[in-house]
């Protein structure tokens, strides 16, 4: 027997109508009761049709869409297409984002496979064009081509997607960010792709540097691969190798090292002053004392970055004049990558502008969300010892920069171009997709267990991770629960009811410190014969890339273990456990830290202290004082000897550390 419709289904004609009419009014309009309110259109046949009207605030025009819901999806595709939804359900529509509810990893075949499925169909990973204009093409004409020429893009997409079965990250769908794109690229000289040196290609668009010399034979594209402080001198090497013989013009740059050498200037230039005034006073102040602390560790830290540079500076250069080869792998200073915006630029009519001064470079800097953009105009600006105006242009939305008197920088909103991806886990990992959002989280993380060696992960968290014996059909490396269950217990993150390690929290932090680089792993160039990713990455896990205060309490079995020398049968024994101090009690072996990875007396240094050992056992904030004391008593030693907190809460130098925001009308 059939049964009775419910009153509540929501299918897609109810859905349509409450979201265009809103809710339960869909129903009173189809009874006749309902007037809607919005805009009565004539369709081409004489139909009568209803739009709402166009009343999002413009900050809302410039959201970035990446992932439509199938209902959004259908409607913004009907709006693009100007036309009546109805027809277009059945002739165009396509569900162009595919969710793959339960990621799963490749297979070294399969993942094979797939790579080369991307090879063959790379040239159809396009940007959408603006369409063709001139002075005759009214502002209206112009939008209508523009929305064609988006529609006909997704559709393409679209088409790709389905028809090979191929994962894409979330690319951007929204028009008002491409035409942001479209306006940087018209007005600038050189457009500078900005990518993260971990997977430098996955945040290339090859169709962009394309479209940017039809636009303009003179314009020219800069690969700039930023955050290179986390590759080796042989890592960077390999991939400027493969750039070359690819053909494409790139640099290494740091925005964190040129951030930290600014700092070390400007501290140096000031601290002589701040310390002779401040000697003789004692300094009770809590936030005083702190930020003085702090003040010290930046130094300590921005002197480091300098010297690391000089270091990986002579190593590339050989101790003399660099050649063209070492030239390629040195990572830019900021004074360097200014003069090569100059000396990039196209040959072009440097003449007076209309106001008598001289023409400046125009230079775009585009890149996907995360990758270091603001970091690298915030480095760019800071090296500057005037202010730098950033004035919105008289386009809409994107920024420009007065960086000198030669150099002007438009800042294209962060934005993701279309490209091939192996699956949903790698976009997780690679920070495309947000962590917090993330229900499946098994996945991803089990992309780190196998790029992060175990020793790695037990010396960075001081947790031992019990795994399968091989004897029993363990593979030796762990499994994501076998990494989530070690840390959960480790921090004392349970969850409710049974008190079991929560693992979606725990991945929360474990996949966040993967993404900052905390946990480190750099693809290879994928060359032929491809070079093994272990290998590859084989340089980053010795006790030097650990967080320095991890370091420098670590235990000879610790660093042994690092080395690849550990004794099996010692760091898979019961191993000593030894509670946080302050740390909230949840459970038997929760809030324990590995004492194995810690030199005697050594495992409550302040660097053993998690994110919650901040909270006394009643979970209230202890303040720097007490937290200080506490810490203090632990190492014993004197409080004024030691120095806590992070150069993120250094609040004596928050101009330079601002964050240039773009404002978007
Ligand atoms: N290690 C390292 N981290 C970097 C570097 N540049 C940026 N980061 C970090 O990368 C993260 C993202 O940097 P942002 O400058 O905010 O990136 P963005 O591209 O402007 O991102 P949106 O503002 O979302 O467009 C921040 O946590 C930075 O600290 C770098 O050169 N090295």
């Amino acid at each position: 027997m059939p049964l009775p419709k419910s009153k509540n289904s929501v299918g897609l004609g109810n859905s349509l109508m409450n979201d265009r009419f809103g809710k339960g009014k869909g129903a009173d309009l189809r009874r006749g009761n309902f007037q809607p309110e919005g805009i009565q259109r004539k369709g081409q046949g004489g139909e009568t049709y209803i739009t709402n009207h166009k009343k999002d605030a413009s900050y809302m025009k410039m959201r970035s869409v990446t992932e439509q819901a199938a209902l959004d999806e259908f409607l913004s595709t009907a709006e693009l297409a100007g036309t009546d939804f109805t027809a277009e359900k059945i002739n165009n529509v396509r569900i162009i984002h595919k969710d793959q509810k339960n990621p799963y990893l490749l297979s070294a075949a399969e993942e094979r496979a797939t790579v080369r499925k991307h090879k063959e169909n790379r040239e159809r990973l396009t940007v959408p064009r603006r369409p063709q204009w001139d002075e005759k093409t009214t502002p209206q004409q112009l939008d209508v081509r523009e929305k064609e020429s988006l529609l006909q893009w997704r559709r393409g997409l679209a088409e790709l997607q389905e028809n090979n079965d191929l994962l894409m990250t979330p690319f951007e769908r929204n028009l008002e960010v491409w035409r942001q794109l479209w306006r940087v690229i018209e007005r600038s000289d050189l457009v500078v792709q900005i990518v993260d040196a971990r997977n430098p290609l996955l945040f290339r668009s090859e169709d962009l540097e394309t479209y940017v010399t039809e636009v303009d034979q003179k314009k020219k594209n800069l690969l700039l691969v930023n955050k290179a402080d986390m590759m080796t001198l042989e890592q960077r090497q390999l991939w400027a190798d493969y750039f070359v013989q690819a053909g494409i013009n790139f640099r290494f740059f740091s925005a964190e090292l040129a951030k930290e050498i600014n700092e070390a200037r400007d501290l140096e230039e000031g601290s002589e002053s701040d310390y002779s005034e401040d000697d003789s006073d004692e300094i009770d102040d809590e936030d005083a004392l702190a930020q003085e602390a702090q003040k010290i560790n930046l130094q300590e830290e921005a002197e480091e970055a300098e010297q690391w540079v000089d270091e990986e500076t002579v190593a590339a250069q050989g101790e003399s004049v660099s050649s063209p080869d070492e030239e390629r792998i040195r990572i830019l200073s900021t004074d360097e990558l200014e003069s090569l915006f100059i000396e990039h630029a196209p040959d072009i009519d440097t003449g007076p502008g209309p106001d008598g001064t001289p023409r400046k470079v125009q230079i775009g800097l585009v890149g996907y969300p995360n990758v270091g953009k603001s970091s690298t105009i915030n480095a760019l600006i800071g090296a500057k010892k005037v202010s730098v105006s950033a004035t919105p242009g008289k386009t809409k939305h994107f920024q420009t920069i007065h960086l000198s008197e030669r150099v002007v920088l438009c800042d294209c909103p962060g934005l993701v171009f279309p490209n091939f991806a192996t699956t949903k886990a790698e976009l997780v990992c690679s920070g495309v997709l947000p962590i917090d959002q993330l229900r499946e989280f098994t996945g991803p993380t089990g992309l780190v267990a196998q790029r992060i060696p175990k020793p790695f992960l037990e010396v960075i968290y001081g947790m031992k991770i019990p795994i399968r014996p091989l004897e029993e059909g363990g593979t030796g490396i762990p499994t994501a629960e076998e990494i989530l269950r070690a840390y959960g217990a480790a921090r004392g993150f349970s969850t409710q009811g049974q008190g079991q390690p929560d693992e979606s929290r725990a991945a929360r932090y474990v996949l966040k410190d993967y993404v900052k680089g905390k946990l480190l792993f750099c693809h290879p160039p994928p060359t032929d014969p491809p070079v093994d990713a272990k290998h590859f990455n084989r340089e980053l896990y010795d006790a030097a890339h650990l967080p320095a205060k991890r370091r420098a309490h670590l235990s000879p079995l610790a660093a042994s273990s690092l080395a690849g020398t550990e004794d099996a049968s010692l760091m898979d024994g019961d191993l000593d456990m030894v509670p946080l101090p302050g740390a909230p009690v949840q459970g038997e072996k929760s809030n324990r830290l590995d004492k194995t990875f810690f030199g005697p007396g050594q495992g409550m240094a302040n660097v053993s202290l998690p994110f919650h050992a901040k909270y006394s056992e009643q979970g209230k904030q202890l303040s720097g004082r007490k937290l200080k004391a506490m810490v203090a008593m632990e190492k014993d030693v004197d409080p004024s000897e030691l120095r806590m907190g992070g150069k993120k809460h250094f609040k004596g130098n928050k101009k330079r550390g601002k964050k240039v925001r773009t404002e978007y009308e």
